[in-house]
């Protein structure tokens, strides 16, 4: 008997059919953020700004369009199954002047024949960022109409190149704003930029789209560099205006206190709201958007995802960029741990934990949550990448290795 049929007669013990588990999780498709590929600096700026950094210098990062692709097929090529692309509207690709208000679908159409070459959908997200316009950490609050005007228009361009590449690809593409708005120290004024905020997201959102093409969020956040003492788009402003407006409040999980966990957010979020739009990433003391490791949170948010039966009505959206190492092995690193999260969530007996806590039975709900760990995952997981013809273990690794000594130090 192979060591995946034993593993399988294994967890069939516990109850779990894992050619079902396998089954589900080949058809989630992740989103996988371009900007890991570039140090998130885009085609139409030449330094990253606004209440955003990277840091590192790591050799051979994409330098154009036709590199970034490259090296975003390359990463695909070792991630089990079909997935997403995340783009910011910094990435279009074009050689006229077009400044951020007046972006079209046709600057990103070479973006979705990519996407249609790859077999992949496309997400998207306005970039308010990286330009003269946001050197204030305001944006859509800032006090001159005329700048929030100019990031009025630049969001509603980019709801449209959304609904865009919705209809041109048939898979709904997630269209997420957030903002670097805030103070560096104590505001004087905490309420009226949240006034604006509302009047601008107000505006931008008077635009009615299909919602099969495009899926609308709003992304929350405690504290930014530069922003530490204030942020205007705050958790608490963005679960509220998506509630109020029936839209999702993007959760990203270096974006709460640090004792604070998006896991256990999930399902209040999914009681109320009909999908959930995430942003996976790991935070080591702040938002540092390091590539997520296997660790607890990832498991716990990914269980949580299957206990809640959400894995049909979720935006899972990768965002970390490190630019101390190989750029394609973060992509691959961070997608496949999500999928070994999401595939540790599938594999556990949830329908019995559930049972057990119902009936008080802490003992065995603990004893079973430990023998769980000892579990022969690693030769499911293996069984997978080898039904998804990538490479199994750390296979991967010596190609990316390659690419890099034949492509990426000859940039
Ligand atoms: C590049 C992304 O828009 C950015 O990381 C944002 O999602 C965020 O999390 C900022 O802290
Ligand atoms: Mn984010």
């Amino acid at each position: 008997m192979s060591r995946f049929e034993e593993a399988k007669e294994k967890y069939a013990s516990i109850g779990v059919d894992v050619d079902k588990a396998l089954d589900t999780l080949s058809k989630v498709r992740i989103s996988m953020h371009c900007w890991q590929g570039d140090d998130v600096l885009g085609f139409d700026s030449d330094s990253l700004t606004g209440g955003i950094a990277t840091t590192g210098n790591y050799p051979g990062k994409a330098t154009n369009p036709d590199e970034l692709m490259a090296d975003i097929s390359k990463a695909y090529s070792l991630i089990p199954g079909k997935h997403k692309l995340n783009l910011h509207a910094s990435y279009r690709i074009t050689d006229e002047k077009v400044d951020r208000d007046k972006i079209e679908p046709k600057h990103f159409s070479a973006w979705v024949d990519f996407a249609k070459q790859e077999g992949i959908g496309l997400d998207f997200n306005p970039t308010l960022f990286s330009h003269e316009k946001a050197s204030e950490n305001m944006t859509l609050s800032h006090p001159d109409k005329n700048i929030r005007d100019f990031w009025v228009e630049h969001c509603k361009a980019s709801r449209k190149i959304a609904d865009y590449f919705g209809k041109e690809l048939g898979i709904t593409a997630l269209n997420n704003i957030w903002i670097p708005d805030g103070t560096k120290d104590v505001p004087g004024d905490r309420l009226t930029p949240r006034a604006r905020l509302k009047e601008s997201l107000d505006e931008i959102f008077t635009v009615k789209y299909d919602k099969q093409n495009i899926a609308d969020a709003i992304e929350g956040k405690v504290f930014g560099i530069g922003v530490e003492s204030y942020t205007v788009g705050s958790h608490e402003f963005y679960m509220n205006y998506a509630a109020k407006n029936n839209l999702m409040c993007l959760l990203d999980t270096g974006h709460y206190h640090p004792t604070e966990v998006v896991s256990d957010k999930i399902s209040s979020m999914l009681l109320f709201n009909d999908q959930l739009a995430l942003h996976v990433s790991r935070p080591v003391r702040w938002d540092s958007d390091h590539v997520i490791k296997l660790d607890d949170e990832l498991k716990e948010l990914a269980k949580e995802l299957v206990a809640c039966n959400a894995l049909n009505h979720v935006f899972i959206g990768l965002d970390f960029f490190d630019a101390s190492i190989n750029r394609i092995a973060a992509w691959v690193i961070g997608m496949r741990n999500m999928q070994k999260a999401l595939l540790l969530g599938l594999l556990t007996p949830n329908t019995q934990l559930s049972k057990m806590q119902d009936e008080r039975n802490f003992t065995e709900l603990l004893a079973t949550m430990e023998e769980l760990k000892t579990l022969p995952f690693g030769d499911i997981w293996d069984h997978f990448c080898e039904m998804m013809n990538v490479p199994v273990g750390k296979d991967w690794f010596k190609i990316v290795k390659e690419y890099e000594k034949d492509v990426l130090l000859k940039r």
